[in-house]
C-alpha cells in the first residue's frame, strides 16, 4: 500500500510504516503526480484536495490530521466513493490555551479586569464549548452564538448582532463556509465591524476568511479603541503586514500547535485508517507522547488568584512568544514572508497543553482550588 503524506504530520513512522511505503511531501506542494499511485492521502490544512487532485489517482481514502476541513472537496469525495476523516477536537484545548494566554496579554495592555468583561463565543463546538466551559467555570460572563445548534437543540444561544452589541471580548469559532445556510466567510464584514462596541477585543483563531482582512484593516486604522488578536489570515502563507502591524498579537496560524494536539490528530486519523481498512489498532498514542517539562507547579494559598492565572497559563503557553517571532519574519519580500510563515510552523517550539498540569496548593484555598479546576489543571497532593 502506498500512502502520501504531507511531511509535517508528526509520528508518521510510528503510526502508518505497518500499513506500506509512505512518501513524504511538503504539503503545499503535493501534485496530481505525487497521488498517481497512492492508495493512501494524509494532510494538513494547506493541501487543497479535490478533483483536480485526485482524479485518475488510486486514492480510496483521505486523511486530514486537522479539525478544520474547508481544504476538501467533500461533495467530490461522496461522487467518487473516497472515504474520508478528519480529526475532530484533536487541537482544540491549543486554540482555547491560545485565547487564554491572548486575554492575559490583552488585559495587560489595557490594564482591564477580565472578570469584569461580556465574552462573545462565536461557534459553540470542540473549540468554543471548551472555551465557554473555561470561561464560566472562572466566573465570567459568557454569550453564546452559533445559529446551528441554535436551530437543532434550542437553548441559550444570541445572535451575532447582539454578541456584536453586547460583548467586549469576541472570539470567533466557525468552520470557514461559503455556503450553507449559515456561510461564515466575512462573517465580520465591514458593516459588522463598523458595529463593534468600543473597546472591543477580537480575536480569530478560526479561519483568516471569517474575517473580511482588508476591512478590518481600514476598521482598526480608524478606530484605535479596538484591539485585534489574529492567528489566521485570508490569503495563507501570506499575510497583509499593515494588518497584523495593526494587532495587539499576530501568529502564523498556530494557535492549535500544541504537541499533544498534533499528535492527537495523527492518532485519530491512524484510528480511521484502521476502521477502514478492517484493521486492529496497535499503536497507541499514550505509549509516544513525551512527559510535559512542566511537571508539577506548587501554589502557596495564599497567592492572588489573578496572578496565579497568568503564572499557570503563561508557565504553560504564551502566545507573546509566537507573536515577536512572527513579527520579525514580516520584514523581508513577500516571498521570504510566506517561507517564513511555513518555516515558523515546520519548526514550531514544543508546547504542551494546561489541561492535565498537576498543581499543589499549599495550604486552604477555595479559589486557588476552583481556578485550578477551571483552567483543567489537575489538583495534587
Ligand atoms: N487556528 C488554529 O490553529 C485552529 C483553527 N481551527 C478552526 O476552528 C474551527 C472550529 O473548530 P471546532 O470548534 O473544532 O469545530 P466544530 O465543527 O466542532 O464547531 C464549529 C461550530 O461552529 C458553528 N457554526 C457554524 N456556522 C456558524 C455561524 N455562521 N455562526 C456561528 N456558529 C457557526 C457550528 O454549528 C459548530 O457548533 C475549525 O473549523 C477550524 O477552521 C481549528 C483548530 C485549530
Ligand atoms: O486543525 C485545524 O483546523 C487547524 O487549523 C490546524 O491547527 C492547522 O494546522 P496545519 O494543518 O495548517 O498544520
Amino acid at each position: 500500500m502506498l500512502i502520501v503524506a504531507d511531511e509535517n504530520i508528526p509520528l508518521l513512522e510510528e503510526f502508518f510504516a505497518d500499513f506500506g511505503e509512505i512518501r513524504r511531501f511538503p504539503g503545499r506542494q503535493i501534485s496530481r503526480a505525487d497521488v498517481l499511485d497512492a492508495d493512501i492521502l494524509l494532510v494538513r490544512s494547506v493541501t487543497k484536495v479535490d478533483r483536480d487532485l485526485l482524479e485518475g489517482s488510486a486514492v480510496r481514502f483521505v486523511g486530514t490530521c486537522t479539525i478544520g476541513t474547508d481544504h476538501l472537496a467533500l461533495e467530490y469525495f461522496q461522487r467518487a466513493g473516497i472515504q474520508w476523516s478528519s480529526a475532530p477536537g484533536c487541537n482544540a484545548r491549543g486554540v482555547v490555551d491560545y485565547v487564554l494566554g491572548s486575554l492575559l496579554t490583552l488585559a495587560e495592555i489595557e490594564g482591564a479586569d477580565l472578570t469584569q468583561r461580556t465574552y462573545g463565543v462565536v461557534g459553540v463546538g470542540e473549540v468554543g464549548g471548551r472555551l465557554v466551559q473555561v470561561l464560566r467555570s472562572l466566573g465570567f460572563n459568557v454569550l453564546l452564538c452559533d445559529p446551528p445548534r441554535q436551530a437543532d437543540e434550542g437553548g441559550d444561544y444570541v445572535s451575532l448582532e447582539q454578541i456584536i452589541e453586547q460583548c467586549d471580548v469576541i472570539s470567533l469559532h466557525t468552520p470557514l463556509d461559503k455556503t450553507g445556510s449559515d456561510p461564515t466567510w466575512h462573517l465580520l464584514d465591514r458593516e459588522r465591524l463598523n458595529q463593534l462596541k468600543p473597546g472591543t477585543w477580537l480575536i480569530n483563531a478560526s479561519r483568516g476568511a471569517v474575517v473580511d482582512n482588508a476591512a478590518l484593516r481600514e476598521v482598526l486604522t480608524r478606530r484605535e479603541d479596538l484591539q485585534a488578536v489574529l492567528d489566521v489570515w485570508e490569503g495563507e502563507p501570506q499575510v497583509d503586514v499593515e494588518l497584523a502591524d495593526l494587532c495587539v498579537l499576530a501568529t502564523p496560524h498556530i494557535a492549535g500547535y500544541s504537541l499533544d494536539g498534533k499528535q492527537r490528530g495523527t492518532a485519530q486519523i491512524y484510528q480511521a485508517l484502521c476502521d477502514y481498512l478492517g484493521h486492529l489498532p496497535q499503536v497507541k498514542l499514550a505509549d509516544l507522547l513525551p512527559a510535559p517539562w512542566l511537571a508539577k507547579v506548587e501554589l502557596s494559598a495564599d497567592s492572588d488568584p489573578a496572578w496565579a492565572m497568568a503564572m499557570l497559563c503563561r508557565g504553560v503557553y504564551d502566545p507573546r512568544r509566537d507573536d515577536a517571532d512572527f513579527r520579525r519574519s514580516l520584514t523581508g519580500s513577500v516571498e521570504e514572508q510566506k517561507l517564513a510563515f511555513d518555516g515558523l510552523r515546520k519548526n514550531y517550539p514544543i508546547r504542551r497543553e494546561i489541561e492535565g498540569l498537576a498543581v499543589h496548593v499549599d495550604g486552604e484555598s477555595v479559589a486557588l482550588n476552583q481556578l485550578v479546576k477551571a483552567l483543567g489543571g489537575v489538583l495534587v497532593p
